[in-house]
């Protein structure tokens, strides 16, 4: 893939990435906090003892709150959120999370003058206390947060500063900018900690990429090959064909010698490139195992996978590679054998066999195809 377009596609996953994640965290924050509204409610009415002028407001206002943390809860969250799920679900929550924020900031602003004391100070109390929940812990987005706290904490700020005293106004007014400091900071680093943890993340997957691939020719690597092939001994074992070839560029020392290590791996490259386009079937593996060795697993009969080995063969002997910007003739021996699973009992013993095959090959001359066990 080119690389402007390989650049976007990361940056389009760590996006998707990171709106995964903020789904996630959200969820679990906003159900975490949801029930202690109907708590406050209750405590504030429960100190009235839900006495006849306060009974139906009381359950009005507690089953408001009950039903609003129960829907928090259980808004469905899409199990494998694309990136247009994860935005409704997240404007859903914060619709759950603003009603809740208005109506208890509307609560708390008419017990101030409606209820007995000591519910106007629980309520009063508490409000502080969801003001900084809510600067702390729902800090995922800024606007939406300061339009939360601003609805718990101004309807009381009103009453306050209109009922009480000035200065008792003033001080919550003071509280309030508190926590949208609060918020501000909080967000930017809740959103440092998640581009670092993405960031983490890629890392971690580009290593697990490595380990797994060949860094000259992009494939697989022999960890990875032998892994591969103990799977595709477990698949077949049940009868299914398999045969493993072991191809060893002839004489590639002198390759090297005679033009240049860098043209060695120039050449290495292009073998690996036809020997992919050689088997490029389903089930079909290529794996470069080191050196100028290669391997292919095929789900084929031995047979079959000896005639494929020949026609890469002859294909590789008669159209040169072109690398160091010149045209060479290379050849390669190969060792095939095919999988039994009464002589293989792992994935060892088959490439014992076939490697013993292409030793045969290389001492019947190079440039042939020697099969196991021998004929
Ligand atoms: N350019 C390059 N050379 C490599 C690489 N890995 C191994 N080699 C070289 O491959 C050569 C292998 O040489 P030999 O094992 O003698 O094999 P050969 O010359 O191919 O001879 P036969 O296999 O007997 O036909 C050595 O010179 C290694 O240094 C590599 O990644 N790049």
């Amino acid at each position: 893939m080119p690389e402007r377009p390989v650049a976007q596609e990361r940056s389009r996953l760590r996006a998707r990435n990171l709106l995964v994640q903020e789904v996630a965290e959200t969820r679990q924050r906003a159900r975490l906090g949801g029930g202690f509204y109907g708590i406050a409610a209750a405590l504030a009415f429960g100190v009235t003892g839900f006495a006849p002028p306060y009974r139906w407001s009381g359950l009005l206002v507690v089953g408001t709150l009950v039903l609003l943390a129960v829907a928090r809860v259980l808004l469905p969250v899409p199990a494998a959120p694309g990136e247009a799920e994860a935005r409704r679900y997240l404007r859903r929550i914060w619709g759950v999370i603003l009603a809740t924020a208005v109506a208890w900031g509307s609560f708390s602003a008419w017990s101030q003058t409606t209820l007995p004391a000591p519910a106007p100070l629980i309520t009063l109390l508490f409000s502080g206390a969801f003001g900084m929940a809510i600067a702390h812990t729902l800090c995922m987005r800024r606007l939406p947060a300061a339009i939360a706290i601003a609805a718990v904490m101004a309807p009381t700020l009103v009453v306050l500063w209109g009922e009480v005293a000035f200065g008792v106004g003033a001080t919550w007014l003071v509280y309030m900018a508190y926590m949208l400091l609060v918020m501000g900071r909080s967000h930017r680093e809740y959103w440092e900690r998640l581009e670092l943890e993405e960031e983490l993340r890629q890392q971690r997957d580009v290593f697990a990429t490595q380990s797994r691939v060949d860094g000259l020719t992009g494939l697989p690597n022999r960890r990875e090959f032998s892994e591969s092939l103990e799977r595709a001994m477990e698949a077949a074992g049940g009868g299914q064909s398999l045969s493993l070839l072991i191809l060893d560029i002839d004489h590639f020392k002198r390759i090297n010698d005679s033009f240049g290590h860098l043209a060695g791996d120039a050449c290495l490259l292009r073998f690996a490139g036809r020997l992919r386009e050689a088997f490029p079937g389903e089930g079909e593996l290529c794996a470069r195992l080191g050196g100028e060795e290669f391997g292919v697993v095929l789900p084929v009969d031995r047979a079959t996978a000896r005639a494929r080995a020949e026609g890469f063969r002859e294909a590789l002997e008669r159209v040169p590679l072109e690398f160091d910007g010149v045209q060479r003739t290379v050849t390669a021996s190969i060792g095939c054998c095919g999988f039994d699973v009464r002589r293989h009992a792992d994935a060892d013993a088959l490439y014992r066999e076939a490697d013993a095959a292409l030793y045969r090959a290389k001492v019947g001359g190079r440039n042939r195809t020697e099969c196991a066990p021998a004929a």
